[in-house]
């Protein structure tokens, strides 16, 4: 649905985009995560054509932007970081306008309108001016522009900024139930967003592309945690040779009191930890040694986004997160 190439943007001398790529998948819902500044409006703006890369190519269901920005812009629903609302007109008219715009007209024009009020749930207030609405009916109006004439991609900047938590949980939901029909890049700095929305989460840093990978493969790092009898010595003779382990980290080097010695084991390959735990089961029981527990470890995104927002470059994690990305 969509792919971006060496996506990059300054500001004069400053680089806000710096060669992002990407590609995402007919109906995934992606999350554009990074701190304040890290360059993710600037990225939708460029992907909803309001704004032109210096380089690079985006390419929306196979159409080049650069080639048929109008065409391409019609076809795809953008809500904006703020708003372009006009305070002195009534949500109906409003969105009379922005059917025009994407080139809706006569009764299909009135059903799309009939249709976004339904799914925003705005239809108290579609007299109001624009003005008088609160922060989450404004942000709703925002949302039901962008799915006039059913984009099958939308771009929402910040969609749940500045709402209460009712709010939120209704916008989440709404989100959820456009997904079901439209492919859906969301931009947020709020890392619990991207865990209830997102089915891949794509981490900007200083205007890189620092982190691209689904949700659930990141909550499974490549790490085993064991508790058992074995001793660190004999730990470094047994465990080391098991196919499929290359790092043994020692964990504690006395005993716990009431459990064994812990150990971190990295495997070669993370999606092979039911084979690896399987043999290292085996392992420790012909070596005569107790098994208090083998378990994948397990990441939070929030541990993820500390790791790679310190560390400019991509880290080692990073490049394997990268190498695994679909
Ligand atoms: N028109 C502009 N002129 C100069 N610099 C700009 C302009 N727009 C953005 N920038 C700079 O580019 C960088 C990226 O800005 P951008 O708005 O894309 O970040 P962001 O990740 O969306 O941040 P936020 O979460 O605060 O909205 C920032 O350092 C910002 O100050």
């Amino acid at each position: 649905m969509l792919e971006v190439k060496g996506l990059t943007r300054q500001y004069g001398n400053f680089v806000a985009v710096d060669n992002v790529e990407f590609t995402i998948g007919d109906r995934e819902i992606v999350g554009l995560l990074g701190h304040n500044g890290a360059g993710k409006t600037t990225i939708m703006k460029m992907l909803s054509a309001y704004l032109e890369p210096d380089q690079g190519q985006i390419l929306i269901g196979g159409h080049d932007l650069a080639d048929s920005a109008k065409q391409v812009q019609q076809t795809l629903g953008y809500l904006p970081e703020s708003l372009p609302i006009y305070p002195e007109l009534v949500v109906a008219d409003y969105l009379d306008y922005a059917a025009e715009l994407k080139g809706l007209a006569g009764e299909q024009k009135f059903a799309e309108i009939r249709r976004v009020i339904q799914a925003t749930a705005i239809q108290d207030r579609i007299l109001a001016p624009i003005a008088t609405l609160s922060r989450g009916y404004k942000q709703r109006v925002g949302v039901a522009q962008a799915i006039l004439g059913k984009p099958k991609l939308l771009i929402l900047d910040e969609p749940t900024n500045g709402l209460d938590p009712a709010q939120t949980a209704q916008m989440r939901k709404l989100i959820r139930t456009l997904a079901g029909e439209a492919t859906v890049i969301l931009s947020t700095h709020i890392l619990q967003e991207v865990e209830a929305l997102c089915d891949r989460v794509l981490i900007l840093h200083g205007g890189r592309l620092v982190l691209n990978e689904k949700l659930d493969k990141l909550r499974h790092s490549n790490h085993l945690l064991l508790v058992t009898s074995l001793t660190p010595d004999a730990a470094e003779r047994q465990l080391l040779g098991i196919n499929g382990v290359t790092h043994l980290e020692s964990l504690n080097q006395q005993p716990d009191q009431h459990s064994g010695y812990r150990y971190r084991l990295t495997l070669s390959d993370r999606d092979s930890s039911h084979l690896v735990s399987a043999r290292l089961a085996n392992t420790l029981v012909n070596a005569g040694a107790d098994i208090y527990q083998i378990q994948p470890e397990l990441r939070d995104l929030e541990t993820l986004f500390r790791e790679v927002s310190a560390a400019p470059q991509l880290t080692n994690i990073n490049k394997e997160e990268l190498s695994h990305a679909a």
